[in-house]
C-alpha cells in the first residue's frame, strides 16, 4: 500500500516541457535566482543572471579559510580558519520533506546528518538563577516526570471526569508511567528520578553501578529554572531530526546550481540599478565596477530582497513599490568559532547538536561532521532580533569577545583557551541583504500583487512562499514564478 495521506509537497520531477527560447534576465544570484535560471534552461530559455555580491548564492553562505567580506560599515573581515573547516554563516540545516533535498539529489550534492537535537547538549538559563548547565536528558527526564505526576494525580483524583472515560484514565494514566517514569497509585504517582536523568559517571564492570545523578531537584525548581521552555523547537514540522546538511557545507547546492547553470550566464558584481519594462521587453541597467552596462531580455524575474527591489529605480508603478517596502525584516547573526580540539566531545561527551541559552548568544552549534577530527568550528551564537543587532553593532573583536565571555559560563576555560580564530557574520549588515528574513502580510492585496507578473517582470524569492527563512520557501516561489512566465511565453 501506498503511505497515506502524504504526497511530497512539490514534484520532485519538475520540469518546463516545451523549447520557446525566450531570453530572462534574472535579478540576483541567491537559491531563489539560480533556480529560475537553472530551470528556464533546462526548457530552453537563454538567461543572464546579475549579481551584485562577488559570489553566487546569497544568504546560502559559507565561509572557509581565506574569504574576505566586507560589511555596510566598512568592516572587512579575512576568515582564517583552517583547511577543511567551514562556516555555514546562513542556512545550516534541511528538513527531509523539503524540495531542498530533491535539489540535492538532482544535482549531485551529498547529504548528511544534521544534528538538530541533542540529549547530550547543555540547557543555560541564566536569568532563572542556574549557575551550571543542566544537559537535556536530565532537564526532559524531571520536566516529564513532575508534568506526569502533576496530571496522573490530578486524573486519579477525578479532577478530569468531565473529560475522561473510565477506560480514558486507565490508558492516561499507563500512559503517564511510561512517559514520565513515575511511580504507581501506591507511591502517590510521585516522581522520584532514575537513570533517565544520567549519570556524573556512567556504568562500568563488575560492581560498578556508576554515579547516577540521583534525585531530582524540587517541583518548583525545576519549573522555576525554565529547562522546558526549549522542548517544544524539535516537535517544529520544519526542525525535527532527522535533519540533513549538505557535506562541505551549505553552499555546496549554489555552487552546483551555478554549475549547472553555466557560469558564463552569470555576471558578478553586477549591482542593478534599474529596471524599465518597454512593454515588448524589459531593459535592466547595472553597474559593474565603474562601468554602466544595460542589458535587454523578453522577460525578467526579479529575486533581490523586496526592500531592496523597492529602491531600485523602475516603472513597474508606485503599487508594486509600496509593495515591495512592506516586508518587515528581521536581524541575525553568526559567529564562527575554530578550535584546536574538539574539546565538547572529549570532555564533555557533545556529538552535534545544540545548546540553549536565554544568554544573548542564544544558540550554541556544535558540528555535525568530522567527529574525533583535529579540529571543529562551533557556531558561538546564532541570534535573532535585538540580540543580533546588539552583536552586529560591535566590531568582529568585540563580537568574539562577548561571544566567548559568554560561552565560557557553560563550557568552562577551555571555550576561550581553545580558540584559533573566528569570523561572524552580521546579516542586517551585509551589503545586498540587509537582514535575514522577512515577515510577509500574507493575504493582503501587495503580498497577493506581486505574485503576480508586473508586466514583463515577475518576483521570486523565500518572502514569496509560505516557508520564508528556508531555502524551501526560495525554490518553489521561483518555481512558481518561471511557471506561470513560461505558461504566458507558450499561450503567446
Ligand atoms: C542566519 C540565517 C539562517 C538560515 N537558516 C536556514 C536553514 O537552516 N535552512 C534553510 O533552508 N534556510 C535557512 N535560511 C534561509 C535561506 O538562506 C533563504 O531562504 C534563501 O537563501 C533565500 O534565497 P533567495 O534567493 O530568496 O534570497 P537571497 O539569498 O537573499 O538572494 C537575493 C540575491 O540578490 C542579490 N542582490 C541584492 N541586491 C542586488 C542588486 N541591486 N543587483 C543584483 N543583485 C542583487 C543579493 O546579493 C542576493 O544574492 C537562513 C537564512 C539566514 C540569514
Ligand atoms: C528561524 C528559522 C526559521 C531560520 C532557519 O531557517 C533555521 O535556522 O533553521
Amino acid at each position: 500500500a501506498v503511505t497515506p495521506a502524504f504526497r511530497p509537497p512539490e514534484r520532485s520531477d519538475f520540469t518546463l516541457t516545451g523549447r520557446p527560447g525566450a531570453s530572462v534576465v534574472i535579478l540576483g544570484g541567491g537559491i531563489a535566482g539560480l533556480t529560475a535560471a537553472y530551470e528556464l534552461g533546462k526548457a530552453g530559455y537563454r538567461c543572464t543572471i546579475l549579481e551584485a555580491r562577488h559570489r553566487v548564492g546569497g544568504r546560502n553562505l559559507t565561509i572557509r579559510g581565506g574569504d574576505v567580506e566586507t560589511d555596510l560599515d566598512g568592516r572587512t573581515q579575512r576568515a582564517g580558519f583552517s583547511d577543511g573547516v567551514y562556516f555555514n554563516a546562513g542556512p545550516g540545516r534541511i528538513a527531509q520533506w523539503m524540495v531542498t533535498m530533491d535539489y540535492c539529489r538532482e544535482l549531485g550534492v551529498p547529504v548528511e546528518v544534521f544534528t538538530n537535537q541533542n540529549a547530550d547538549a547543555w540547557i543555560y538559563n541564566e536569568s532563572a538563577g542556574m549557575t551550571e548547565p543542566v544537559r537535556y536528558r536530565t532537564a526532559k527526564a524531571d520536566v516529564y516526570g513532575y508534568v506526569s505526576e502533576l496530571l496522573a494525580k490530578a486524573t486519579d483524583q477525578g479532577a478530569l471526569d468531565a473529560q475522561l472515560t473510565a477506560e480514558d484514565r486507565t490508558r492516561l494514566l499507563a500512559f503517564l508511567q511510561s512517559f514520565g517514569a513515575i511511580g504507581g497509585r501506591t507511591n502517590g504517582w510521585a516522581y522520584t528520578g532514575t537513570s533517565r536523568r544520567g549519570f556524573a559517571a556512567y556504568p562500568g564492570a563488575g560492581n560498578d553501578v556508576g554515579s547516577p545523578l540521583g534525585a531530582p531537584p524540587a517541583l518548583s525548581d525545576v519549573f522555576a529554572s525554565n529547562v522546558g521552555r526549549y522542548f517544544s523547537f524539535e516537535f517544529g514540522y520544519d526542525q525535527a531530526m532527522l535533519m540533513f546538511q549538505p557535506v562541505g557545507g551549505m553552499d555546496q547546492i549554489p555552487r552546483a546550481l551555478a554549475k549547472a547553470v553555466g557560469t558564463h550566464r552569470i555576471r558578478l558584481d553586477a549591482e542593478v540599478t534599474g529596471v524599465t519594462d518597454r512593454g515588448g521587453a524589459v531593459e535592466v541597467t547595472y553597474r559593474q565596477g565603474s562601468r554602466q552596462a544595460q542589458l535587454t531580455a523578453d522577460y525578467c524575474v526579479a529575486t533581490l530582497p523586496p526592500h531592496l527591489m523597492a529602491r531600485v529605480p523602475h516603472n513597474l508603478g508606485t503599487a508594486v513599490t509600496a509593495a515591495l517596502a512592506d516586508f518587515p525584516v528581521t536581524a541575525a547573526g553568526k559567529i564562527g568559532l575554530e578550535y584546536r580540539s574538539r574539546w565538547w566531545e572529549t570532555d564533555q561527551r557533545i556529538y552535534g547538536g545544540i545548546t540553549e541559552t536565554d544568554l544573548d548568544l542564544s544558540h550554541i552549534w556544535y558540528p555535525s561532521h568530522g567527529f574525533h577530527g583535529k579540529r571543529g568550528l562551533v557556531v558561538g551564537y546564532y541570534n535573532t532580533g535585538a540580540n543580533a543587532r546588539a552583536y552586529s553593532g560591535l566590531t568582529p573583536e568585540q563580537r568574539r569577545e562577548r561571544a566567548v565571555a559568554q560561552g565560557v559560563k557553560i563550557h568552562g576555560d577551555k571555550y576561550r583557551s581553545e580558540l584559533v580564530t573566528s569570523y561572524s557574520h552580521a546579516w542586517d549588515r551585509t551589503r545586498y541583504i540587509e537582514g535575514a528574513w522577512t515577515s510577509p502580510r500574507y493575504g493582503t492585496a501587495g503580498y497577493n500583487l506581486l505574485l503576480q507578473p508586473a508586466g514583463r517582470v515577475y518576483f521570486a524569492g523565500d518572502w514569496l512562499s509560505h516557508e520564508v527563512a528556508w531555502q524551501h520557501g526560495a525554490f518553489v516561489a521561483a518555481r512558481s514564478a518561471v511557471s506561470s512566465l513560461h505558461q504566458r511565453v507558450m499561450a503567446g
